[in-house]
């Protein structure tokens, strides 16, 4: 056993889940008419509702001792001041201070590092003006109208998710677009319909070194110097990195290069110049209220008392279903099609920081670690994957998602969204009891025979768990006090979990084999130094290649 499973803290949440944690929701409400009130909270118009989950108070005292003696708290205060809590690669965790708004310094090994981050912000400014006014120009004069940002995982992820989620701030006359598959059709299907004098490319990478984003950022200059000549890559070409040698050598101008620094997580970068998209797609006003929204959370995040405490509760609960009930998934569900990419966005912050099986201290987990994230916005999921849901042998807490204003009204549309969402919160936990069904089926005339034979089917047995997150309106503000909750909630768990969040050396090995297997796919010699399979496959892409039919 490791020090965490043995501690008393877990040994009691691990006793008190094979009583409490069995108990249905049904129970749970008639027993406790208040539960709304005593398991909700609020921040401005945000509510979180998670009353519908398998606990009592107890459960929640319990989790929130296991955070204690984690010392959540201390590690929180760590992150924000700047300490290297990013042990593997001895960095500091500090996307927090690309949104701190405070006017308080956050020091790195002894130098604050407000003045940069205000820099580029300025930076950004300055330039997403220019752009949205026409200032900046083509090489031939023309305005840009189009924006393509090349970059993968946290160089595309988070901007396209903004994007999407902030649409209805957008101007039609300066369209958002994103490569990030190395897949042709990705670059080709973008480039298709747009003009290379009115496009503006942003090559968004960290590293800038990433296969996908050198090859679909090598293919777009192809493309622009083939039809502009190469002096025009200075007026089409940005770039996001922390790496200034890599961007000179890539042909872009240092004076078009937006930086960013090494302890800004690659997934946790939206809020720096990975933001540029989104700056350019909604104006700097829009992506400062972004970024205040965010610091709204940072601030409740560090200051409310752990139970009341929204990313502390989500991380807890979470905890407690992965933990002590035995789910693997958590599903993400926005009720809002602005939120279309939130799931995916989240798929990659919450499994590559806490997909981990090792500690910090080297040593391996004896308990699980993050769960798969997955989700598609209601009321699709509904007619998709609900079914597993309602009736599945599976446990999947949820979280559900919604405005309770559109931002894009259309007669009585919102209404019935708000609808479903109430509907099917309410339907996944309490359920449809036996009597119920065999009333309802008594009442169609059906024989007894028949009654007994499809009752089973229509009994739903409830008891599936949800977090309920209600807002006013997906404004920006809202958006990126959301983004900061699903952060923070990945952090908790991290530190309970005892393992480091903010590396992700898992995606390594694959990266390697494809640089070894790009040559050897490249040449008609036989490959014989894999597996069976591997040469198998290799051999078999050749073989088609070489024109057989089979
Ligand atoms: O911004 P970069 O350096 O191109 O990296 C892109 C993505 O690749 C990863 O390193 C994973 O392969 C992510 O962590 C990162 O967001």
């Amino acid at each position: 056993m490791t020090a965490l499973t043995a501690s008393p803290a877990w040994q009691a949440l691990k006793a008190h889940s094979r009583s409490t944690g069995r108990h249905h929701l049904r129970e749970l409400f008639a027993r406790e008419p208040e539960r709304f009130s005593r398991f909700s909270l609020r921040l401005g118009d945000l509510l979180l509702d998670y009353s519908k989950h398998r606990i009592t108070a107890e459960t929640m005292e319990l989790l929130l001792e296991l955070a204690r003696s984690a010392d959540v708290e201390g590690w929180r205060d760590r992150m924000f001041t700047g300490s290297k809590i990013n042990a593997t690669e001895k960095r500091a965790v500090l996307h927090v201070a690309l949104r701190n708004r405070s006017g308080r310094p956050i020091l790195v090994d002894g130098s604050d590092v407000m003045p940069s981050i205000d820099a580029v912000l300025a930076k950004m400014h300055l330039f997403s003006e220019q752009v949205r006014n026409g200032a900046w120009r083509g090489s031939t004069g023309e305005t840009i109208t189009d924006v393509v940002n090349i970059g993968i995982g946290g160089s595309d992820l988070g901007p396209v998710m903004v994007c999407e989620a902030l649409k209805p701030y957008q101007r039609p006359d300066l369209r958002p677009y994103f490569v990030s598959n190395v897949d042709g059709a990705h670059l080709t299907h973008t480039l298709a319909g747009l003009n290379p004098a009115r496009t503006l490319f942003i090559v968004a990478s960290k590293t800038f070194t990433t296969q996908e984003t050198m090859t679909n950022a090598a293919s777009a200059r192809g493309w622009l110097t083939e039809a502009l000549g190469e002096d025009a890559v200075a007026k089409h070409f940005v770039a996001v990195s922390t790496n200034a040698p890599e961007v000179a050598r890539f042909g872009i101008d240092p004076a078009n290069m937006f930086e960013f620094w090494d302890w800004v997580g690659g997934r946790y970068s939206l809020w720096s110049a990975v933001g540029l998209p989104i700056v350019l797609a909604v104006g700097f006003e829009r992506f400062r209220e972004l970024l205040e929204g965010a610091h709204e959370m940072d601030e409740h995040f560090q200051s409310a008392p752990l139970n009341q405490n929204m990313p502390v509760i989500m991380g807890l609960l979470g905890v407690w279903y992965r933990n002590f009930l035995g789910a693997s998934t958590l599903a993400l569900l926005p009720y809002d099609q602005h939120l279309s990419r939130f799931a995916a966005y989240f798929q990659q912050g919450d499994m590559e920081s806490n997909g981990k099986s090792v500690r910090r201290d080297g040593n391996r987990v004896d308990y699980a670690t993050g769960p798969v994230i997955w989700g598609e916005p209601g009321t699709n999921g509904q007619h998709a994957f609900f079914q597993l849901l309602h009736q599945g042998t599976e446990l999947i807490p949820a979280d559900f998602l919604a405005a309770v204003e559109s931002q894009t009204p259309l007669s009585d549309h919102h209404d019935k969204l708000l609808a479903n969402f109430l509907a099917q919160t309410e339907a996944l936990a309490f359920g449809k009891a036996k009597d119920e069904v065999r009333d309802e089926l008594a009442k169609e005339g059906l024989s007894e025979e028949a009654l007994r034979t499809l009752m089973p089917h229509k009994v739903f047995e409830g008891n599936r768990p949800t977090t309920s997150l209600l807002y006013r309106k997906l404004t920006p503000h809202r958006l990126g006090s959301l983004i900061a909750l699903y952060e923070h909630k990945i952090f908790v768990q991290g530190i309970i979990w005892e393992i480091n969040s903010y590396d992700q050396w898992g995606v390594e090995l694959g990266k390697e084999l494809a640089s070894r297997i790009l040559p050897e796919l490249q040449t008609d010699a036989t490959v014989l130094d894999h597996d069976s399979s591997t040469n198998g496959l290799i051999k078999y892409v050749k073989w088609l290649r070489q024109g057989h039919s089979l």
